[in-house]
């Protein structure tokens, strides 16, 4: 595989921490928006922030970026204070640019020459414009690009530099499904080079698939730190059962059951979270009762179902 940050890339002591936030706190006219938030990132992961629109999510990575001034709490990046030690974290850290960051009229060529005269140290930006599929894409305009080049290029943009950290906020949002897997695969790449990468995102597949650990932010605080697995298996089982059952299962019936959560859906679908256990004494009880099942479904549990488990109360 090739090395996608254009051969920047250093030793690496993958198992210790690269980022480090500890009681982090931000207030907005008094209200907190990021509420005592500490995590810290190893070198070589890719560690996905999820939670739902205005958690928090942005706030802090802003803050391990140091564009944003916490009122409260630590944050070091590979040792050094985003604020205090500006030029030294702009050196080490990649930071994906919002859209409206480039000028319409700015090529590909001209934009990757102007950020690698940013740095020092910069990447060699012919091999990573190469790598990222812009190579034919030199003399076109940014406003000309597809969704997916205009991400791309973003993508390089923050890895011109050389660093140790990307952080990536939303990359994939508006990418169509075909364009979000190119980015996933380039993701990994950058990983694989050896980069750790901050990923915020709203998409519950892209954090299966990608990270290596997951902070869930909801109302400003971390409700869940874990694998993509780990969270799985902690909020919802690691078994899905749904069915539409030939009478309905009152509350008390599913109370009873060793089950880790339920829902009862529009279509009078009712779906079922747990392990080998809930679902051997729901099969027991419909026996008994004899109700019979329509549609009957066994799923392995997602990040999705995870997800909607931790953040309940709040959606
Ligand atoms: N500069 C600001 N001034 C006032 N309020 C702000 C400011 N920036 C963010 N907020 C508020 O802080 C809260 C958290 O915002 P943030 O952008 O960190 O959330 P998020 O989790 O990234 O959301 P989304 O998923 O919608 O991007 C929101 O209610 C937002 O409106």
């Amino acid at each position: 595989m090739g090395d996608v940050a254009g051969g920047a890339r250093r030793g690496t002591l993958v198992g210790m921490a690269i980022i480090e936030v500890s009681g982090l706190r931000k207030r907005y006219g008094g209200r907190p928006v990021v509420d005592g938030v500490s995590f810290s990132v190893d070198e070589g992961e890719i560690f996905g922030i999820l939670g739902p629109n205005g958690a928090g999510k942005t706030t802090t990575v802003e803050c391990v970026e140091g564009l944003r001034v916490p009122d409260e709490g630590h944050v070091r990046v590979a040792g050094l204070d985003p604020l205090k030690d500006r030029a030294g974290v702009t050196e080490l850290l990649g930071a994906q640019l919002q859209q409206s960051a480039l000028q319409p009229k700015l090529t590909v060529r001209e934009a990757l020459e102007l950020y690698a005269s940013f740095y020092r140290r910069p990447a060699n930006w012919r091999p990573l414009a190469e790598r990222l599929g812009l190579g034919d894409r030199l003399e076109t305009r940014f406003a000309k690009l597809s969704g997916g080049q205009q991400q791309r290029l973003f993508i390089a943009l923050a890895l011109i530099g050389g660093p140790r950290v990307v952080v990536l906020d939303e990359l994939t949002t508006g990418l169509d499904p075909h364009g979000r897997r190119e980015t996933w695969e380039l993701i990994e790449e950058v990983r694989n080079s050896g980069v750790t990468v901050l990923l915020v995102t709203h998409f519950m597949e892209e954090a299966q698939r990608l990270c290596d650990r997951v902070a869930v932010i909801d109302g400003g605080r971390i409700a869940a730190l874990d694998t993509p697995q780990g969270l799985i298996e902690r909020a919802t089982g690691s078994t899905v059962i749904s069915f539409v059952p030939s009478r309905p299962l009152s509350d008390d019936e599913l109370a009873a059951l060793p089950l880790v959560r339920w829902e009862r859906r529009k279509d009078d679908r009712l779906v079922i979270e747990g392990d080998d256990a809930s679902a051997n004494a729901v099969i027991a009880l419909l026996a008994r009762q004899r109700i019979t099942v329509r549609q009957l479904r066994v799923t392995d549990a997602t990040l999705d179902d995870a997800y909607l488990g931790l953040t309940a109360k709040e959606s």
